[in-house]
């Protein structure tokens, strides 16, 4: 009789805690949610009544908090298979659960040392760098004489195959639901969200001269059309393209906007577009109002066969990848050999990101999880 294998160790690890956004869930809580993500941030109040009408279209609810709670139970039910035990937290940036109260029941539950897993796949200051200065926020708002868990935040994923195949899949599954006469000629359009030009010019390790959140999608999306072209043997041109540009006129951010693009298109003749969310891990607001909605409206109205592919969202494959990254890093820390999974050109990113990496365009801000804390810039 052969015993049952081992489970798999997580320690150090005694927790393992979901990073998000957070987002309203009610009409009632649009504005104050809208004045967190925004404070000291010169967002145009045009801008901001704009955005306040794609959350009230939906009736003042975000889907980001519902998706998250459907990952995490998605995400137990995968560790508690994988005889994997050890209890998932979830903490947002700006709205309730907030990561300062997450921390609190942490502490007070004698978590002693949490991975943490950020529903964002990309670096940059807004997609990664923030959340560490979140994450520093939280842990040095905690009660005098609670002790702080210590917190290690899990390898970037972009280019992990958990959280790529599913995508390729979402693509070949767009790309025939299309008609049949404008399939073969359908361009594939990455999205993702637009940053200022200059967070992505400082995006990275400083030494490898920013960049690096244009770097890693453009490898991303070469992947999944590599991936597509396999599998269905045609060749499909493939560009990446932005949305939800904010800020004010006059600073630039990265283009081409996808409503521009679907012009474009049209223009170049182009018999069809599948729009691949390659930047978002789930359907949350972008998602739903700025491609379903806006960029679907322009495609109609050019006259453009258009559908959206799904994002990775509670795809078991992508639940799985974090628990692989929990258990590779809990071995990395134990001092162990891993195997590290990754496709693509930019290989296995790092455990801790480097110092300076991503820098804060407002100026130095304590983060953790870096190579050095708190402050590393
Ligand atoms: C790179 C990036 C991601 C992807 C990585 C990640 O996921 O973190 C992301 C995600 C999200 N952004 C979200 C919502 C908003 N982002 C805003 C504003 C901004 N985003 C920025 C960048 C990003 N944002 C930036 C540079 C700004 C300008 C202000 C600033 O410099 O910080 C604003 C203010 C209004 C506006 O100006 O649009 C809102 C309401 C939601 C929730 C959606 C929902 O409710 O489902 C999510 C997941
Ligand atoms: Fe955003």
């Amino acid at each position: 009789m052969s015993s049952p294998a081992a489970a798999p160790d997580p320690a150090p690890y005694d927790a393992l805690l979901l990073v998000s956004f957070g987002g309203p869930e009610g009409p009632d809580d649009v504005v104050p949610f809208l004045e967190n993500v925004t404070r000291g941030r010169g967002i145009p109040r045009e801008r901001l009544e704009q955005v306040g009408e794609h959350y009230h279209l939906f009736g003042g609810r975000s889907p980001i908090n519902d998706q998250n709670r459907a990952f995490l139970g998605e995400l137990r039910a995968d560790l508690a298979d994988a005889g994997v035990d050890l209890p998932v937290y979830w903490g947002n940036r700006n709205w309730d659960p907030y990561l300062t109260d997450t921390l609190a029941q942490m502490a007070a539950d004698g978590v002693q040392r949490a991975a943490c897993f950020m529903t964002s796949a990309y670096s940059s200051w807004s997609s990664c760098r923030q959340y560490r200065e979140n994450l520093h926020a939280a842990v040095d708002g905690l009660p005098e004489g609670a002790p702080a868990p210590k917190l290690d935040k899990l390898r970037h994923y972009f280019n992990h195959p958990g959280f790529v195949e599913p995508v390729v899949d979402a693509t070949l599954a767009a790309l025939a639901d299309l008609p049949d006469d404008v399939r073969d000629g359908a361009h594939l359009a990455f999205v993702t969200h637009s940053i200022p030009t200059q967070m992505n010019d400082a995006s990275g390790p400083p030494e490898q001269g920013g960049g690096a959140y244009v770097r890693q999608h453009l490898d991303v999306a070469g992947v999944v059309a590599d991936r597509v072209r396999e599998e269905t043997g045609r060749e499909h041109a493939h560009e990446l393209v932005y949305c939800s540009r904010s800020g004010a006129p006059h600073v630039p951010w990265l283009e081409p906007d996808v409503n521009d693009h679907l012009a474009a298109l049209k223009e170049q003749g182009v018999p069809a577009v599948v729009m691949v969310p390659v930047g978002f891990v789930s359907d949350h607001m972008e998602v739903i109002y700025d491609l379903d909605t806006e960029a679907m409206a322009t495609a109609e109205e050019l006259g453009l066969p258009a559908r959206r592919a799904a994002t990775a969202g509670t795809d078991p494959r992508f639940v799985r990848a974090v628990r692989d990254l929990l258990l590779e890093r809990a071995a990395v820390e134990r001092g162990e050999e891993v195997a590290r999974a990754a496709v693509g050109a930019t290989g296995p990113m790092w455990d801790r990101c480097p110092v300076g990496c991503c820098a804060n365009p407002r100026g130095a801000v304590p983060t953790l999880t870096g190579e050095r804390e708190p402050i590393d810039q």
